[in-house]
């Protein structure tokens, strides 16, 4: 089995507060990963050490080691002794993330695809139209806004601004997905479209994604990672537990 993301005996703490405890997985180059776990159980930190945002945070501190498939091959964006990593804005363009609520740019649709495509990625000036297309077709977007690409996005719908930020991450041709529970902002019909776009993705890309829902978790996941207290504390693959057992198990740790 290829391995897109392996996390070895990683600790994080924000002061004195120790969030994550000697974490161990692994996520296959395929398929969707969910992260599980009650409330305050550390899946969004987890998530957030997967592409060094947690450094953003004033007294967080990460120990152990996360190596990630950037292209060529697992390599350490911590804990890689000897090895200098990645420098962190080539992580963030690599590492795609979607956020819990839409996170839309205060500018136009296309503006909000172009304008990272530009700054970010350096694209020339010459492929930006066509990128930004191709990102909108990838996320079903392009039939719903190409007469209306000027339009500020704050003006699509909530499910739509959220694909319009999963094109976003998309342009900039990401080599893992991050997805911070990404429907938990939308109405039954927009979160069901982005379960759909999302196991479409998921051939194409790795994609962890965390999850409050247990029906969705068994819905979406190839493996599911449940965890409590800041530790993991089952692995299951597809089809070792309905959505019932997964609720029993996170509903034991009350
Ligand atoms: N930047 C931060 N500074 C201080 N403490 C933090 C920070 N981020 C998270 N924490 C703490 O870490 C713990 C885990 O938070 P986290 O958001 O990772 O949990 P979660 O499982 O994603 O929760 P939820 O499902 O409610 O979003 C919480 O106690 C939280 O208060």
């Amino acid at each position: 089995m290829n391995i897109a993301v392996r996390v070895s005996g990683l600790h994080v703490s924000f002061g004195a507060r120790h969030v994550l405890r000697e974490v161990d997985f692994c996520v296959p180059a395929a398929g969707i990963t969910v992260l599980a776990g009650r409330s305050g159980s550390g899946k969004t930190t987890l998530l957030r050490s997967l592409n060094r945002l947690n450094e953003t945070f004033p007294g967080c501190r990460t120990t152990g080691r996360v190596e990630l498939d950037l292209g060529r091959g697992l390599e350490p964006v911590y804990g890689g002794s000897g090895v200098r990593p990645r420098p962190l804005n080539e992580i963030r363009r690599l590492v795609g993330m979607v956020f819990q609520t839409p996170d839309v740019l205060p500018v136009s649709v296309a503006r909000n695809i172009a304008l990272p495509l530009k700054v970010v990625a350096g694209a020339p000036a010459t492929e930006i139209e066509e990128r930004v297309r191709r990102a909108l077709t990838d996320v079903g977007l392009w039939e719903e806004v190409a007469d209306r690409l000027d339009l500020p996005a704050e003006r699509l719908s909530g499910g739509q601004q959220q694909r319009l930020c999963l094109a976003r991450a998309l342009a900039l041709e990401p080599a893992v997905l991050l997805l911070d529970e990404p429907t938990a902002s939308l109405d039954v019909r927009a979160a069901a479209d982005i379960e759909e776009l999302l196991l479409r993705l998921a051939g194409r890309y790795p994609l962890i994604v965390v999850s409050h829902s247990p029906e969705q978790a068994v819905r979406l996941a190839a493996r599911i990672v449940v965890l409590s207290r800041g530790r993991v504390r089952r692995v299951l693959e597809k089809g070792s537990a309905d959505a019932a057992a997964l609720a029993g198990l996170l509903g034991e740790d009350e």
